[in-house]
């Protein structure tokens, strides 16, 4: 949403603090959740206080969100935390997220165990989670609490869901709410399956934009795409949908997918190259060159002459980023720009960097989304040779054929969190 954020999470400051306390670091046990133990509310509290004194920094420098990622779940808490906050003049809106469903807890537990950097242990999850709930104070239940900026977020094991949402004040605010009440925040675990389009008859005559078919090896690839799927365990009778663009060589990518719904999102259409649309690299360096060093000099900020930038295209995907933060089991068939900006969301690439990340042609990209902001990237080749479109700053060369190139510097980063 072009929202500078930062995220300050209580665990990192309390693992920092023990971690310096003890020779080597062991993780807590349950019982420092219980709330009557005092030397693990003393190191909680002394936590937030680190967290807070670098969000005071990071307010100096920048403007935007800070998330403080901790468990506020007392009256008690709540009102030292926006005491603390108010004296740095930061206006806090808290979120509560509640659900009684023993199903949903068992998922995010499993999770946890796999991507957590404390304990890989059920029980002690089952019990933490015991000694939240022991002193458990929900917000819209107290009359004290009427004036603090909140949004609890209800899912229950009987099916009810509901959000309440008290004292929105300020347009950021409401933009936040409506982005967290799009997450799904109990499932914390899916796969989301990226691609390009197969290779297309414009990516061989090394021409950017346009709207043009696939080229006969672009038309073998969508044609072995529902085998890559079904190789990667993709199971026939797992509800799966595909996400195209409005465009042509998406929609022939996607034709031969078994899959009940094929969606095309004018969204996902590829960044707009305005007066270049249907030029080469080398074309556009000669006519424009100018535009063509200054693009490169800021490849995320730069718009092309009655077209766009980086940044409007992760504009206009918003829409399908809220709606996939929904989903699971989609498979989203797109363009080299617009899977930059999708795939840089997943992967945390700061947008300077995002324009770069190579995304080759002809591979499946499955992304494992996991709590801990932890996600794992598998690159799925299916060996059919195309051209490459990447070019490297500073030259208008593409077109190298790197399909069985792998690990070079230009791939994608494979198997990082
Ligand atoms: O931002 P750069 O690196 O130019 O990449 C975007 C370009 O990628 C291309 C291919 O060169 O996309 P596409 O995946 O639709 O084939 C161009 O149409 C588009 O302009």
């Amino acid at each position: 949403m072009m929202i500078n954020s930062k995220i300050f999470n209580i665990g990192d400051y309390r693992r920092k603090q023990l971690d310096s306390q003890l020779d080597e670091f062991t993780s807590v046990d349950a019982d420092f959740y219980n709330f009557e133990n005092q030397e693990g509310l003393k190191i909680r509290l002394n936590a937030y206080e680190n967290a807070l004194k670098d969000m005071e920094k990071w307010f100096l420098n920048n403007e935007g969100v800070a998330i403080l990622d901790g468990t506020s779940s007392t009256r008690s808490h709540r009102k030292w935390l926006l005491e603390r906050l108010r004296r740095l003049h930061i206006e806090p809106i808290f979120i509560e997220s509640f659900s009684d469903d023993k199903d949903l807890e068992k998922l995010n537990i499993n999770a946890l165990i796999k991507s957590s950097p404390d304990k890989k242990d059920f029980d002690f999850y089952e019990e933490k989670i015991k000694n939240y709930i022991k002193f458990y104070e929900s917000m819209n239940e107290y009359n004290d609490e009427k004036d603090y900026t909140f949004v609890k977020l209800m899912k229950k094991a009987d099916g009810m869901e509901q959000a309440v949402i008290n004292k929105v004040q300020s347009y950021l605010e409401s933009k936040i709410i409506f982005y967290v009440m799009n997450l799904n925040y109990l499932n914390p675990s899916k796969v989301i399956w990226l691609s390009r389009h197969g290779e297309s008859v414009y990516n061989v005559e090394k021409k950017i934009g346009g709207d043009s078919k696939l080229s006969e090896r672009g038309l073998l690839y969508a044609k072995k795409l529902p085998q890559l799927l079904k190789e990667q365990g993709f199971d026939e009778n797992n509800q799966m949908s595909a996400w195209t663009s409005t465009l042509v060589r998406t929609n022939e990518t996607a034709q031969f997918l078994p899959f009940d719904q094929i969606l095309p999102w004018r969204a996902l259409n590829e960044l707009d190259a305005g007066l270049c649309d249907g030029m080469t690299y080398e074309e556009i360096e000669e006519k424009y060159p100018e535009d063509f060093k200054e693009r490169d000099d800021d490849k995320f900020e730069y718009r092309y002459k009655g077209g766009e930038s980086y940044k409007d295209v992760v504009l206009r995907v918003e829409p399908v980023m809220m709606e996939l933060e929904r989903q699971s089991n989609v498979l989203i068939i797109t363009h080299q720009a617009v899977l930059r900006c999708i795939y840089a969301y997943f992967m945390n690439i700061p947008q300077d960097q995002s324009p770069w990340v190579a995304i080759p042609l002809h591979t499946l990209i499955k992304l494992e989304v996991r709590p801990y902001g932890a996600c794992k990237v598998s690159l799925i080749k299916a060996n059919i040779p195309a051209v490459s479109t990447y070019k490297e700053k500073g030259t208008s060369n593409v077109g190298e054929d790197v399909s069985n190139k792998s690990n070079s510097s230009r791939s994608l980063l494979a198997d990082t969190n």
